[in-house]
């Protein structure tokens, strides 16, 4: 199997199929919750312009919560809260912020402060990687994943937290990370910065009880979004032997998991890791551009 050394998707291509789930899935597809079960909750969602984060904002405004969205493409943010508002006559809050910069960072929060009357819970999905053999990663590409995924969330997370200190209130954040137990060949930067992500979450559970944060994780595994644009066709044809039930998840999938921790029936869930992802710490396999020979050819007998 050839194996490219770099893939980077043309954004222009228009032949390549539209993944994810549609609008007008999200506006009416069924959910094992109750229709005012975040009612009165205030919550902000990076990364809510596409995929699992629009997923998640959809069904939060369902449930009766007031939502804030960034991500970096304001034209994304205004489409989904367009979307949003079509769908339920609620309007939703959206700042273009990119999560690496801590002074947009600081505004956002203060922003969600100011309009939404405080927060409640706050989702960290923002994030994403190429696919690369990490032998050949540049400097900048590495750079520009640990910065996103670890240092981005981080300051989410810290900046939130501090205004949670001041005002004395109580907070809440998932961090949507990936499945990370195994390693993930071609996707070393993304583990590198989600192993930090957990294991900074995991630590901050007990530095942060007493001011009444919880702290959890979300660790997906392959679930069919917008995001799969960064993976060729042929990589795409392989996705779903990444677990033993040999599927794609869908973003409603991790959207109900982050509504259940938003919920009160999270109360007591705190510093941990939530996997969906079909099996796949146990059995399948992932590599997105295609297995080296070597693990093709039988091994010793
Ligand atoms: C591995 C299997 C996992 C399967 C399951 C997981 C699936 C998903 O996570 S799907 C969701 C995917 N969504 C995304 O990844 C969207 C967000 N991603 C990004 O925005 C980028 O990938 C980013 C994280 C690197 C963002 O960085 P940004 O600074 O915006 O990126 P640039 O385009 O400016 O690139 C900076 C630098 O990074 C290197 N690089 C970027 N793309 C590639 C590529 N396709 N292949 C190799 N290297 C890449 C490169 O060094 C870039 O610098 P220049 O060369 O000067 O452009
Ligand atoms: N889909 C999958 O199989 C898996 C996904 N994940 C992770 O789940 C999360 C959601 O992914 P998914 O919905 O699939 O993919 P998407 O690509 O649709 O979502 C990623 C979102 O992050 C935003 N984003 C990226 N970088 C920044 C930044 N620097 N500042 C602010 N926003 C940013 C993007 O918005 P914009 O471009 O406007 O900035 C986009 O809306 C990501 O962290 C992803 O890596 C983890 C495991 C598996």
């Amino acid at each position: 199997m050839s194996r490219p050394k770099v893939f980077r998707p043309d954004p222009n291509d228009t032949t390549r199929p539209k993944r994810g789930l549609t609008e007008d899935d999200l506006a009416s597809r069924e959910t094992v919750f109750r229709d005012d079960l975040l009612s009165g909750q205030r919550i902000l969602i990076t990364g809510g312009g596409s995929g699992m984060g629009k997923a998640a904002a959809f069904l939060a405004v369902r449930l009766g919560a007031s939502v804030a969205i960034c991500g970096r493409d304001e034209e994304k943010l205004k489409t989904t809260q367009a979307a949003i508002y079509e769908a339920t006559g609620t309007e939703i809050l959206t700042q273009s912020t990119n999560i690496r910069d801590p002074e947009a960072v600081e505004e956002l929060i203060a922003t969600v402060h100011d309009r939404l009357g405080g927060l409640d819970t706050l989702v960290n999905n923002a994030g994403g990687q190429f696919p690369q053999d990490a032998i050949d990663f540049t400097r900048k590409g590495w750079l520009a994943v640990i910065d996103t995924n670890l240092n981005g969330t981080w300051w989410m997370m810290q900046e939130a937290a501090k205004r949670w200190r001041t005002d004395g209130t109580p907070g809440n954040i998932i961090n949507i990370v990936a499945n990370v137990e195994r390693g993930m060949p071609q996707a070393a930067h993304t583990c590198a910065a989600r192993a930090g992500v957990i294991y900074l979450s995991k630590t901050l559970a007990t530095e942060w009880a007493p001011l009444n944060v919880r702290v959890n994780c979300i660790g997906p595994g392959v679930i069919e979004t917008e995001g799969f644009v960064m993976y060729p066709e042929e990589a795409l044809k392989r996705f779903h032997q990444a677990n033993p039930m040999k599927q794609r998840g869908n973003a409603w999938d991790v959207a109900e998991a982050i509504t259940y921790l938003a919920s009160p029936a999270g109360r007591f869930i705190n510093g941990d890791l939530i996997i969906i992802d079909g099996g796949q710490a146990q059995w399948g396999v992932v590599w997105p551009a295609g297995m080296p020979d070597y693990f093709n050819e039988g091994g010793a007998a």
